[in-house]
C-alpha cells in the first residue's frame, strides 16, 4: 500500500475518535514528544478554524472572543488569519491570556484589541456579522462567573452566525453538560484535534449547530471512542440465496403491531428471508413478504438455518411471554432483545451467561436501562457511555443505549458514539423499527458490533428520508432507501 493511502486510512480513523479531556492532554503529550510544540499546534489549529470562519463570514465583519488559556489563544491566531485575508475583525479580550502559548498569539496579532471590562461599555462592544468564541475550550473547570456570560450573551445576541472553537464555552468537554443557564446557541461548532464526548452528548450537542473537526496531527489513542461511522454494506454475493443472506426470526407476542413493524424494517434490513414465529394465529395485517411459521416456539427453532432471532417488541410479560425469552435464549443463537425481553431479562435466567459466547445486542431506552441495571446489580453511575460499558460487560453483550444521542457499547469496553438524530423519531414504534434493523443485519452479519451501528447509522438515515411527522410504519419503509444510500 503507497504511503499517501495508509496516510489518508490513518487520517479517516483519527478523524472519527473521541478524546476525553485526559485523553486529549495525552495526545497534546504524544505530539510534543514527536517533536511538535504547543506554538504550531496552536497555529494549525487556528489556521484551520480560520479558514472556517473566513469562509462563513463570507466578507462580513468577525468579532473574536478570546479567554485567558490556550483557547484564547487560538482566537488569537484566529484573528490574524482573517486579517491576514482582508476580513475585517475585531478581538475583545475577555481575561488576558495566561498561558505561554496565549500570550505569544496575542503578540502575532496587529488588529485592534478591545480589553473586557468596566472601562468597555456595552455600546463599545462590536457587532457584527459572526461572532467567534475562543473564551473558553477543554480547559473549562467552572461555570462562567456572571461578568463573563453576561459578556458572552451580549455579543451572541448582536451577531448573525456564532462559531465555537473546539466547545462551546460553558460545556463541559466530556460530560456534555452546560453549567451555566440561558448559554447561546452557535450556528457552527470547530472540534480542535480530536471530538469531545460533548459533541456527541445531550443537553449541549443540540447547542451547537452543525459540527467539523479541524485536523491537527493528533495520532490515534488505543482506548477511544469512536463517531459511528456511514456503513458500508454489500449487495448479495452472485450465488446467495435466500437462507444464505440471513433467515431471521421474529419471536411474535401479545401485541402485534409492534412485532410487525419490527419485521417491515427487517425485510428493509437486508435480510434474505424474515419468518414470523407464532404459537397461535397469524395476526391480521401480516405483508404477503413476511412468511408466518405456526407451532411452538422450540419445534421452530429446530430449523438450523436461522441467522438470528429478535425477541421482545409486542412480547408481553407475562409467563407465555417468559417461556418464549427463555426458548430464545436456550437456542443459542444470535440474538436482539428488546423492549419488554429487556424488562424479563434476568442474570440468573438459564441461558444469560451464554451472551458473550454469541453475537447478542441488547437496545433499551433510558427507562428499560434503568431496569437492567437494577437487575444486573449495576449502579447507574456515570454517564451513558460509561453506564452502557458496564451493562455491555456485566451481560457480555453488545448494548445499543438509545436517546438522541445513541451510544453502542461491547463487552470489551468500546463506544461509539452516534450523531444527534431527528427528533421525529421520538414516535411510538420508532424503536421497533431499529430493533428489526439490528435484527436483519445480525442475521446477515452474524456480528453483534456491526449489526448494531449499521443499523443505528440507517435507521437515523431514513428518518431523514422520511422528513418530518413520519410514522413508525414510514420510517419502516425509508430503512431500504437508506442501505441502498451505502452500497458497496
Ligand atoms: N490539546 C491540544 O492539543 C490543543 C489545544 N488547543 C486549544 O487549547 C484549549 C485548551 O486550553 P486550556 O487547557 O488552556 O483551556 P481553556 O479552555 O483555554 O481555559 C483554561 C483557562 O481558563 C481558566 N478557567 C477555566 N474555567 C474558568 C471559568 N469558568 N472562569 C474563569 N477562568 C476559567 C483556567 O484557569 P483555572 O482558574 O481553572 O486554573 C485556565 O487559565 C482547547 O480547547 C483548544 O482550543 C489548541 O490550541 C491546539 C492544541
Ligand atoms: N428526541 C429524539 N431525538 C432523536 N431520536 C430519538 C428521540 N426520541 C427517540 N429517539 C429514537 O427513537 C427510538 C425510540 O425508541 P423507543 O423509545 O424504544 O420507542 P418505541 O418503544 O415507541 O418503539 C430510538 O431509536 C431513539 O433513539
Ligand atoms: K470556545
Amino acid at each position: 500500500m503507497s504511503n499517501r493511502t495508509d496516510d489518508a486510512r490513518k487520517r479517516a480513523q483519527t478523524a472519527r475518535q473521541i478524546l476525553t479531556v485526559a485523553q486529549m492532554r495525552a495526545a497534546e503529550q504524544g505530539l510534543m514528544d514527536a517533536g511538535h510544540d504547543v506554538h504550531a499546534l496552536m497555529q494549525r489549529a487556528g489556521r484551520g478554524a480560520g479558514e472556517w470562519v473566513r469562509r462563513l463570514a463570507a466578507g462580513r465583519s468577525v468579532t473574536v472572543l478570546c479567554g485567558p488559556g490556550n483557547n484564547g489563544g487560538d482566537g488569537y491566531v484566529i484573528a490574524q488569519y482573517l486579517a491576514d485575508h482582508d476580513v475585517p475583525v475585531c478581538v475583545v479580550a475577555a481575561r488576558p491570556p495566561q498561558t505561554d502559548a496565549a500570550r505569544r498569539a496575542r503578540s502575532l496579532f496587529a488588529g485592534e484589541v478591545r480589553e473586557a471590562g468596566a472601562a468597555l461599555s456595552q455600546e463599545g462592544l462590536p457587532r457584527g456579522g459572526v461572532l467567534v468564541d475562543c473564551l473558553f475550550g477543554s480547559g473549562l473547570s467552572r461555570p462562567l462567573s456572571d461578568d463573563l456570560a453576561a459578556l458572552l450573551g451580549d455579543l451572541a445576541a448582536h451577531h448573525a452566525m456564532r462559531v465555537a472553537v473546539d466547545l462551546p464555552s460553558g460545556v463541559d468537554a466530556d460530560t456534555g453538560a452546560l453549567l451555566n443557564e440561558g448559554l447561546p446557541e452557535w450556528t457552527l461548532t470547530l472540534a480542535l484535534g480530536a471530538w469531545k464526548p460533548a459533541h456527541f452528548m445531550m443537553p449541549a450537542c443540540v447547542t451547537m449547530g452543525a459540527v467539523r473537526l479541524v485536523d491537527i496531527g493528533v495520532e490515534a489513542m488505543p482506548g477511544a471512542a469512536q463517531v459511528l461511522a456511514r456503513p458500508v454494506i454489500a449487495a448479495p454475493a452472485p450465488d446467495a440465496h435466500k437462507y444464505r443472506r440471513g433467515l431471521l426470526g421474529i419471536v411474535a407476542g401479545a401485541m402485534p403491531g409492534a412485532t410487525l413493524l419490527s419485521a417491515q424494517a427487517a425485510l428493509r434490513g437486508g435480510a434474505g428471508y424474515v419468518r414470523l414465529l407464532t404459537g397461535g394465529e397469524a395476526p391480521s395485517g401480516v405483508p404477503a413478504e413476511l412468511v408466518v411459521s405456526r407451532g411452538a416456539l422450540p419445534d421452530l427453532l429446530a430449523d438450523g438455518r436461522y441467522g438470528a432471532l429478535l425477541v421482545g417488541p409486542g412480547l408481553g410479560r407475562d409467563d407465555a411471554a417468559r417461556a418464549k425469552l427463555d426458548v430464545a435464549l436456550a437456542s443459542g443463537l444470535p440474538l436482539v432483545i428488546d423492549a419488554d425481553a429487556l424488562v424479563l431479562l434476568q442474570p440468573g435466567l438459564a441461558g444469560v451467561n451464554g451472551l458473550a459466547t454469541r453475537a447478542c445486542v441488547l437496545t433499551p431506552h433510558e427507562g428499560e436501562m434503568q431496569v437492567l441495571e437494577h437487575n444486573f446489580g449495576l449502579s447507574g453511575e456515570g454517564d451513558r457511555p460509561a453506564r452502557a460499558v458496564a451493562l455491555a460487560r456485566a451481560s457480555g453483550a453488545h448494548v445499543l443505549l438509545k436517546g438522541p444521542c445513541s451510544v453502542i457499547a461491547a463487552p470489551d469496553g468500546s463506544v461509539t458514539m452516534g450523531s444527534r438524530a431527528s427528533s421525529w423519531l421520538s414516535v411510538a414504534g420508532s424503536g421497533d423499527v431499529l430493533a428489526g434493523t439490528v435484527a436483519s443485519r445480525l442475521a446477515v452479519t452474524r456480528d453483534a458490533g456491526a449489526a448494531a451501528a449499521q443499523a443505528l447509522w440507517l435507521h437515523s438515515r431514513a428518518a431523514e428520508r422520511a422528513g418530518s411527522a413520519f410514522t413508525s410504519g414510514e420510517l419502516a419503509h425509508a430503512i431500504g432507501g437508506a442501505l441502498a444510500e451505502v452500497l458497496a
